[in-house]
């Protein structure tokens, strides 16, 4: 950016110079000669905003640098013809320098919106893509001309989509001559003059109008699918680190539905930011373009009714017309904004329940619940139509007049431009290149009136992907001030719990453990009563449970796994259930087969590539089963299992202890459980034991006081 604004500054002050060197009054250099001075002196305004530029969101940089560029671009173009030194033909062409002054405007705008919160809250969300460091993904590997550098790669890409845009602004200023030409051909009925317009100058301006819409389409999705695998990567691994998934629910968010979030909000943010940043650019640019030329074309037009000129009111008349129209429809459909915001939460709601009901299919069935389910559906449908049916009758306000308004402005430059065609002041040509320009600067002014529903819902959907990330920021912050610290200790020979106060998310202080040890080689039973804290007392060793106080010490490089009553088993491939957490990959089928067998689940040992719902085919107690295999593949230090064998008999429990006694003599087992029986099969029995205070604590059997 640096050097930008240097060639910027450098050019600016040489051509003023050269202008000012020329001679002539104040106002024949500042507005006359080959470079009239106001483009130098825009351009020295634009070198100090390249400048600036280096602090503000990058993906808003973008589009100062491709202004500058622009500018650059514009102004040289400029010059050149002013000097004389382009053919006759390309500077007929040649848009006015006031055009490049416009894109330092235009940069000057984006600057300072830059500041303001909205758009901070949007470029947010956006900005961490164009910054990434992380190498150029194989997505899309034409692209790989540009950089090694995923951020870097990005901003190409959308530097490359506004070049092509600004490109078709261009195409457009010339397809508004081509009108002209063409009806006054027709109007002069001059056969070869309408079919070199049509095949000389239509037939290729549209062959390479058709080669750039494919281009565009190609890099438009490369570029969208690029930043959305990024952005997916990104989000998902922030969600499921540290337990953050875990925490958000816990810490009371309003975060409804992640995986909405993730998989429908990250793809329609990206979509709609590109679409309606790129084309209010290329609007930005259609504007001034035509505004000049409907200025050019209504120096003759006379006041209809009259036969008074007057010069440019037709440039007036638009302005009026676009602003009051967006500033109606902005009145008219402003609720859509809450309203789209509703729709995709009430969906995500209704679809979470459908997919919970067929993870629930047999439970359901056992209970006959199937009448309370098809209820609960019908209400939370009930939701989604209801608020359907609002945004249905909003939309309907919203169209009957917007489509109004689109009507009125196809007749409406007609009806302005006939009375000076009838008086002859202009011919056909000029008269239809006026309804083209107007139509051109009419739907430029008024890309906020077609846009306003993508605008809506483009709010909506920056609301709920900043409120997800505030929600996971939270969820970190809460990890990391949580007054539980879990931490190696070097030295020791035992699983410490000091000063351990646990507390419920409302506050509430149900355990004190004031000091305790598991110690290394001796297994402990830990029962009491329901609801006293057990499970809770093992989410904070396993350094999940963030509320409260205290310290967990490990022995430096030891590990610890717990198993939970309930086992979670992924949808997949057999082995990836029995290797979970770990990788399938990490441990040779051998090793697999001999886990299933010594927890007697040999019938299961030829099925490991086999995909299946296995959390629900499997019955409870081969769930179990399953994941006690994993404890002993994954060989832990310490093998917390919080009521892991509750669903098998007794004699198959005492069997599976036996085996993880057998399999894993340097484990230590500590086993929350009710069953009397489990008592034999451990060193050590301990009580949550309900103290004076009202807290539990962690007493041995023998001196444990009655609750
Ligand atoms: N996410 C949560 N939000 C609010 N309260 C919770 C949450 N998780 C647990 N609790 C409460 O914490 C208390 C202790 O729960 P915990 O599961 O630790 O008990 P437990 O001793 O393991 O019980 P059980 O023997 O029945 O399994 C209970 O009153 C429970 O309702």
């Amino acid at each position: 950016m640096t050097a930008l604004s240097l060639v910027i500054g450098a050019f600016s002050l040489a051509t003023l110079f050269f202008g000012v060197a020329r001679g002539g009054s104040f106002g024949d250099v500042l507005l006359g000669g080959p470079l009239p001075a106001y483009v130098p002196l825009t351009g020295a305004v634009l070198a100090a905003i390249v400048f600036l530029s280096r602090s503000i969101s990058p993906y808003l940089r973008i589009f100062v640098t491709m202004y500058a560029l622009g500018f650059l671009f514009l102004a040289t173009l400029s010059l050149l013809g002013g000097l004389g030194f382009l053919p006759q033909m390309v500077t007929e062409l040649l848009p006015p320098a006031f055009s490049a002054s416009a894109a330092a405007v235009f940069a000057l705008i984006v600057y300072g919106v830059s500041f303001i919160p909205v758009i901070r809250t949007i470029t947010t969300l956006a900005d961490p893509y164009f910054r990434a460091e992380t190498p150029s993904s194989d997505f899309g590997r034409p692209f790989a001309w540009l950089g090694s550098r995923e951020g870097r790669v990005g901003a190409r890409l959308v530097g490359l989509l506004i070049g092509i845009n600004f490109f078709q602004v261009a195409m457009n200023i010339r397809f508004n001559s081509f009108y002209r030409d063409l009806f006054n051909a027709l109007q002069e009925k001059n056969v070869d003059a309408f079919w070199h317009q049509i095949l000389g100058v239509f037939a290729p301006l549209a062959a390479i109008w058709i080669a750039v819409a494919v281009y565009e389409i190609f890099v438009d999705n490369a570029l969208l699918i690029r930043w959305r695998s990024w952005l997916t990567q990104r989000t998902t691994r922030r969600w499921l680190e540290n337990g953050t998934h875990y925490r958000i629910p816990l810490l009371g968010h309003e975060t409804d539905n992640p995986d909405q979030r993730i998989q429908a909000d990250i793809r329609l943010f990206i979509d709609q930011l590109m679409s309606l940043s790129i084309r209010l650019l290329s609007q930005a640019a259609t504007l001034v373009s035509f505004v000049i030329i409907l200025w050019h074309l209504s120096r003759d037009f006379v006041l209809p009714g009259t036969e008074i000129t007057m010069p440019g009111f037709l440039v007036w008349l638009v302005i009026v017309y676009a602003v009051v129209g967006t500033w109606l429809t902005h009145l008219i459909g402003r609720p859509l904004i809450g309203l789209d915001f509703r729709q995709e939460k009430v969906e995500a709601d209704f679809r979470f329940s459908l997919a919970r009901l067929r993870e629930y299919g047999e439970q359901v069935a056992l209970l006959r619940g199937e009448k309370a389910e098809t209820a609960r559906l019908e209400r939370s449908f009930t939701e989604v139509a209801r608020n359907f049916l609002q945004i249905l009758s909003r939309r309907m306000k919203l169209t009957s007049f917007t489509a109004g308004y689109n009507q009125l402005s196809v007749i409406f430059p007609y009806v302005l431009a006939a009375p000076s065609y009838f008086m002859g002041r202009i011919t056909l040509g000029v008269f239809q290149q006026t309804a083209n320009a107007f139509s051109q600067v009419q739907s430029a002014m008024s890309f906020f009136i077609s846009a306003y529903v993508t605008l809506a819902a483009f709010k909506a959907n920056v609301d709920r992907l900043t409120t997800f990330n505030d929600s996971m920021a939270e969820a970190e912050a809460a990890g990391l001030a949580s007054g539980i610290d879990v931490a190696p200790q070097r030295g020791g020979h035992a699983l410490a719990l000091q000063g351990m106060r646990l507390a419920l998310p409302d506050g509430r202080e149900i355990v004190d453990v004031k000091d305790f040890a598991f110690e290394e080689g001796r297994s402990v039973l830990i029962t009491g009563p329901s609801g006293s804290g057990k499970s809770t007392m093992f989410r904070a060793i396993a350094g999940i449970w963030p509320f409260g106080r205290g310290h967990v010490e490990i022995p430096v490089g030891k590990r610890v796994m717990l198993i939970p009553q309930k086992p979670y088993i992924p949808v997949g491939t057999l082995r990836a259930a029995v290797t979970y957490p770990g990788l399938d990959e990490h441990y040779d089928d051998e090793a697999i087969r001999k886990a299933l067998l010594a927890v007697n689940l040999g019938q299961f040992v030829d099925k490991l590539d086999i995909e299946d719902y296995w959390g629900q085919r499997l019955s409870g107690g081969e769930q179990q089963r399953l994941s006690l295999a994993r404890a002993l593949l994954a060989k832990p230090d310490w093998l917390l299992l919080d009521e892991a064998t509750a669903s098998l008999d007794e004699p198959m429990e005492a069997a599976v202890y036996d085996i993880l006694k057998r399999e894993l003599p340097d484990t230590t087992v500590v086993s929350i459980g009710h069953r009397s029986t489990l008592i034999g099969m451990h060193d050590r029995q301990v009580v949550m034991t309900k103290e004076p205070d009202g807290l539990y604590d962690l007493r041995d059997k023998n001196a444990a006081a009655p609750a």
